[in-house]
């Protein structure tokens, strides 16, 4: 099966790092993740993370640096690959649709968060470099 290939984004304000809790309906529903979503076809990471903030804060942004550690996880609905680039809100954020909780967390707040199985190798390696 082909792997679903996701992007996130890492959202950085006063040192700390933008950590979003999956709503309890979804699919992993409960974990701590980097907002984004699934890439549609025919669309770059960079585009797909702009429509991603849009739809689910309500925000526009600009979308830097590929991060170079990236995420993998075989899960029970197939293959995650995550794809995490430096993202810059320009606007506020103003609704969340797609999670329960939005917190900026520290690198030792973030070690303590249940993050989704394919996020830990970038949230491993963010937390080495001090978030
Ligand atoms: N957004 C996001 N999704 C992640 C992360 N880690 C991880 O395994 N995932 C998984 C959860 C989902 O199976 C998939 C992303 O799809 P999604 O459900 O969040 O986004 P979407 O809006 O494109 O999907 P859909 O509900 O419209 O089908 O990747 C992460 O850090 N951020």
């Amino acid at each position: 099966m082909d792997k679903i290939q996701v992007v996130g984004a890492i959202i950085r304000h006063d040192g700390k790092l933008l950590a979003a809790k999956r709503a309890h309906n979804r699919v992993l529903g409960g974990y701590w993740e980097f907002p984004g979503g699934k890439i549609e076809p025919g669309e770059t990471p960079e585009a797909a993370l702009q429509r991603e903030i849009r739809e689910e804060f309500g925000a526009e942004s600009t979308v830097g640096a590929k991060f170079l550690v990236d995420g993998d996880a075989v899960l029970d609905f197939g293959e995650v690959l995550l794809h995490v680039y430096d993202v810059q809100l320009d606007t506020p954020v103003v609704k969340t649709v797609a999670h329960d909780e939005l917190r900026y967390v520290t690198a030792d707040e973030a070690a303590q968060l249940q993050w989704a199985p394919s996020d830990i190798p970038v949230i491993k390696a963010l937390i080495a470099e001090g978030l």
